[in-house]
C-alpha cells in the first residue's frame, strides 16, 4: 500500500529530526541524485558528461535540487542551474559550484529565457526543484515563466527532456491533486519521507510520472490523507474459500440492472459477479431481461431468496422521466425494494442489512441519507447530477478538476461510501480517502462500469457481514474492486483496445495471479 501524508503532516514529522541535526537534506539530495544517475546510465550509458539542468527554486525544493546536482557534477555530469528567485538555498549553490556546476541568475536576466530554455530543453536530464510542499496555489513569477516556455518548445518541438520532478512535479495542489497553473509533466518523480496526496490524486498524479518513495525515517503518525491498494494488499485480504464454504459463505448477489430495451448491462454485470467469484447471482429484475441474463450465464438465478449484497442500477435509465415513460422497465420500483433490503428496511428480508452497489440510474433512487455500506459508483457526470440534486452549485468541469473533494462531499451529502471513476478513481469512505490508477486508458469503454459493478457486488456479497459492522472496510473493498477490474482490462489485451465483457471474462485470472504472486 502506498500511503500519502499532508504536507503539514510531513512538516510535523520533519521538525523533530531537524532540531535534532538529522541530515534530512543531504539525505533526500544524495537519493535523488543516486535515481538520476540510474535514469541517466539507462538512457545514455553514462553519466560522464551527462547535460544536466537544474530548475531551482526559492526553498528547499531548490536546496535538494542543488546538492543533488553537486553529486552528479563530482561524477562528471555536466550541471547547470538555472535560479528563477533572489532568494535560493546558498549551501547548495556553494556546493554545486565547488563541484564545478554553473549557475545561470536567470531572475536578473529575463531576456535570456529562450536560451536557457533551448539548454534545458537539449539536456540530458531536468531536476524540477522550482517548489515542494512550500508551494502555495500555482507556480507564479520566473519559475511560472520558465515552465510555460519550456512547454511550449516541447509542444512545437514534440520533443521534452528527461523530467525529474523533486519531491513532486511544481505547481501541483500538493494536498488534493490540483492543477491550476503551468506544471512540467514529470517522467519519474522521487518524493521525500513518503508519498503526497497530489501524487496519487488526479488530476496532478497523471503528471507525476513513475513516483517512488524516499525513506528519511519520519515518524509519521495518524491516518494517511489517501491511500493506493497495491496488488498485493487485495491478495492478502482476499476470502480464499475452504472445504467448510457454500454459496451463502461465499456471498450472494442480487442484481438489478437493465431494461428489456438495454438488456447487455444486465449481462455485463452478472457476468463479472459469476466470474469475481460471487457463491451465486439473482438476478431480480424484469422476467425478459432474466431470460436473456440466464441464457448468456447459466450459472445465474432468476429468483427470489437471500442475498449478501445488491447492484441497482447498471443499464437502468436515470431520472423520473424513465420512469414516468414506463422506459425503466419497472426497474426503478424494483431497485427500490433491493436497496431498501440492503437498508435493513425492508421487513422480512433475511439476515438484515447487507452492503450495496449504486450505479448509474440506481442513483436516482437513494434516500436523502443512507448508510456507509452503500457503495455509489458514478462517473464524474453523474456525481455532478447527483450534487446538484442535493443543492450544490456543481458543474462537470468542477467534479474533474478536484475529483477528491467532491467525491468527499458527496460522501458527507449522502452518508455513502463514493467510489469516482475516472482515469484514477476516487473512493471516498468513512475511514478516508483511496486513488487507484489501475487500468489503461482503454477501460474508458461501454459497459466497464457494469462490469465494475458485477465485480464490487461480488466482493462486498463475500465480506458482506464484516462491511455492515465496519463500513470504513467499504472503501477499501472498492478500491480493491477497482484495482482487479483495471488490472484484468490490462490483461485482457495489453496495450490495445479493451471489450468491456472480455474484461469480466478476465477477471478469474486476474484474481488467481494475484492469489498466486
Ligand atoms: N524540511 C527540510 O529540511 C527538508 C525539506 N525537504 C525539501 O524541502 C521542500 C520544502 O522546502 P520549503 O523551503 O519549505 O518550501 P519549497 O522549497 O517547497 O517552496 C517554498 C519557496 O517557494 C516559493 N513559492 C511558494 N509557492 C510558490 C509558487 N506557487 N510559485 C513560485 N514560488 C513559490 C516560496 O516563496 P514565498 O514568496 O511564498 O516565500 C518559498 O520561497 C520539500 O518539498 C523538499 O523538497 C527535504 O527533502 C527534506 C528535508
Ligand atoms: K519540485
Amino acid at each position: 500500500m502506498i500511503s500519502a501524508w499532508s504536507a503539514a503532516d510531513v512538516r510535523a514529522a520533519e521538525e523533530p529530526l531537524l532540531v535534532a541535526g538529522v541530515p534530512l537534506m543531504e539525505r533526500a539530495s544524495f537519493a535523488l541524485a543516486t535515481v538520476v544517475a540510474g535514469d541517466l546510465r539507462a538512457r545514455r550509458r553514462s553519466v560522464r558528461g551527462a547535460g544536466v539542468a537544474l530548475l531551482v527554486g526559492a526553498g528547499n525544493n531548490g536546496g535538494d535540487a542543488l546538492h543533488a546536482g553537486a553529486v552528479l557534477a563530482g561524477r562528471g555530469a555536466a550541471v547547470t542551474a538555472v535560479l528563477t528567485s533572489e532568494r535560493f538555498h546558498a549551501g547548495g549553490r556553494a556546493a554545486l559550484t565547488r563541484a564545478g556546476g554553473r549557475v545561470v541568475e536567470l531572475f536578473v536576466a529575463p531576456d535570456r529565457l529562450g536560451a536557457v530554455v533551448r539548454d534545458v530543453a537539449a539536456s540530458d536530464g531536468v531536476l524540477d526543484g522550482l517548489v515542494g510542499i512550500g508551494a502555495r496555489g500555482p507556480l507564479r513569477g520566473p519559475a511560472a515563466d520558465l515552465v510555460t516556455a519550456l512547454r511550449r518548445a516541447a509542444g512545437e518541438t514534440g520533443a521534452a527532456p528527461w523530467v525529474v520532478a523533486v519531491d513532486v512535479p511544481s505547481g501541483i495542489g500538493v494536498d488534493d491533486g490540483a492543477v491550476a497553473g503551468p506544471v512540467l509533466p514529470a517522467d519519474r518523480t522521487v518524493t521525500f519521507g513518503c508519498a503526497k496526496p497530489g501524487l496519487l490524486l488526479p488530476p496532478a498524479a497523471l503528471l507525476a510520472g513513475e513516483v517512488s518513495a524516499v525513506d528519511l525515517g519520519l515518524g509519521l503518525e495518524g491516518a494517511p490523507a489517501v491511500r493506493r491498494l497495491e496488488a498485493a494488499d487485495v491478495a492478502r485480504s482476499w476470502p480464499v474459500p475452504g472445504p467448510a464454504d457454500h454459496k451463502y459463505t461465499r456471498g450472494v448477489v442480487g442484481v438489478v440492472a437493465g431494461t428489456a430495451t438495454y438488456p447487455g448491462a444486465a449481462v455485463l454485470t452478472a457476468t463479472a459477479a459469476v466470474r469475481a467469484g460471487a457463491g451465486m447471482v439473482r438476478y431480480r429484475g424484469s422476467g425478459d431481461v432474466g431470460r436473456v441474463v440466464v441464457g448468456a450465464r447459466p450459472e445465474v438465478v432468476a429468483a427470489p431468496g437471500r442475498v449478501q449484497s445488491w447492484v441497482v442500477g447498471p443499464g437502468v435509465p436515470a431520472g423520473p422521466e424513465a420512469a414516468d415513460a414506463g422506459a425503466d422497465d419497472g426497474q426503478h420500483e424494483r431497485g427500490r425494494a433491493g436497496l431498501a433490503a440492503a437498508a435493513g428496511r425492508l421487513a422480512g428480508t433475511a439476515g438484515g442489512p447487507v452492503p450495496a452497489v449504486v450505479d448509474a440510474g440506481g442513483l436516482d433512487l437513494l434516500d436523502d441519507r443512507v448508510p456507509p455500506w452503500f457503495v455509489l459508483t458514478p462517473h464524474a457526470g453523474e456525481l455532478t447530477t447527483l450534487l446538484r440534486s442535493r443543492g450544490e452549485d456543481v458543474r462537470r468541469e468542477d467534479v474533474d478538476a478536484e475529483p477528491l473533494r467532491w467525491a468527499r462531499r458527496a460522501h458527507e451529502l449522502t452518508g455513502a461510501t463514493v467510489l469516482l471513476k475516472g482515469g484514477v478513481t476516487v473512493v471516498v469512505g468513512p475511514g478516508g480517502a483511496y486513488a487507484q490508477a489501475d487500468g489503461p486508458g482503454w477501460l474508458a469503454t461501454a459497459g466497464a462500469g457494469d462490469v465494475l459493478a458485477g465485480v464490487l457486488g461480488a466482493m462486498l456479497a463475500a465480506r458482506s457481514a464484516e462491511v455492515v459492522e465496519h463500513p470504513a472496510r467499504a472503501a477499501e473493498v472498492a478500491a480493491a474492486a477497482a484495482l482487479v477490474h483495471g488490472r484484468a482490462a490490462h490483461g485482457t489485451n495489453p496495450g490495445g483496445p479493451v471489450a468491456a465483457l472480455d474484461v469480466a471474462d478476465a477477471v478469474p485470472r486476474e484474481i488467481a495471479g494475484l492469489l498466486s504472486s
